[in-house]
């Protein structure tokens, strides 16, 4: 089983908090892996870290085998370290079409801003109708993003980050703000990128969690309490009692 992303030790201090404690965690290639736990566990800070957005303390990242713990978070993208678009970082008055096209051509080192460079780059096109097609998105690719429901701003987010072509995509709370259809249409596209991209899933709604993750690792107080399947998850004692509750999941 070959790891796609290995953390190891990794610790993040705020004062006297210790955001991420000791933390380490693998993610084999192909596989989803979920983590799980309470607010405020440290699962930003961790995913802030993976990035580059935020710098540990002590511990190391390794993506594909290379130590990636003191790279710049543009370097990590190069590599293949994928994170999702925010819904609040895509141009509103472009079209979906527009906003997958700037991201091909960031990732091809194109300037995100300069629109009319990427107008005439048939490459670019081409690529953007391609991972449109078969999307959920590949019928409103002319709309403009303002007019696209939460849950399609959602997917296109996906879509975008996809655009980057990333052997790891850290997946920030995908399922947020979205409706039960809308969560299974978002389920039903992870689903269908499994196996092709390996996932780091920090979601909240666990029964999204149940049905995409291959393993769940548990995060209570920045530390890892537990990693298994979801089986092993939802039978683990202490996973009850400092996440699910006493109640079954
Ligand atoms: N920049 C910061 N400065 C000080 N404390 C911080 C900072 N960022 C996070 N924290 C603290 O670190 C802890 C972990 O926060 P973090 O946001 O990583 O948790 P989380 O698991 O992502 O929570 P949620 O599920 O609510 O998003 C919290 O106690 C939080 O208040």
């Amino acid at each position: 089983m070959t790891e796609i992303l290995r953390i190891e030790g990794l610790q993040k201090r705020f004062g006297g908090l210790v955001a991420t404690d000791n933390v380490t965690l693998d993610v084999h290639t192909g596989e989803i892996h979920a983590l799980i736990g309470p607010n405020g566990a440290g699962k930003s800070t961790l995913i802030n870290q993976l990035c580059g957005e935020l710098r540990q303390d002590d511990g190391m990242i390794h993506l594909a085998g290379r130590d990636i713990s003191h790279m710049a978070a543009p370097d990590r993208v190069d590599l293949g370290l994928g994170r999702t678009f925010q819904v609040t970082s895509l141009l509103e008055e472009f079209t979906v079409r527009e906003n997958v096209g700037l991201a091909v051509q960031a990732r091809d080192g194109g300037n995100f801003r300069v629109f009319d460079n990427v107008a005439g780059r048939k490459s670019v096109w081409e690529e953007t109708a391609h991972l449109l097609s078969g999307s959920l998105l590949d019928d409103r690719r002319d709309a403009r993003v303002a007019d696209l429901s939460h849950g399609e701003k959602k997917q296109l987010e996906l879509i975008m980050a996809l655009a980057t072509q990333p052997r790891l995509l850290l997946l920030d709370e995908p399922m947020a703000g979205l409706g039960h259809v809308e969560t299974g249409q978002m389920i039903e596209t992870l689903r269908g990128l499994h196996g092709e991209v390996s996932m780091l899933l920090v979601e909240h709604d666990m029964e999204a969690v149940f049905a995409l993750a291959d393993r769940i690792s548990v995060l209570v107080y920045g530390q890892i309490i537990m990693t298994g399947t979801a089986d092993e998850v939802r039978g683990d004692p202490r996973v009850r009692e400092a996440y699910l509750g006493t109640e079954d999941a």
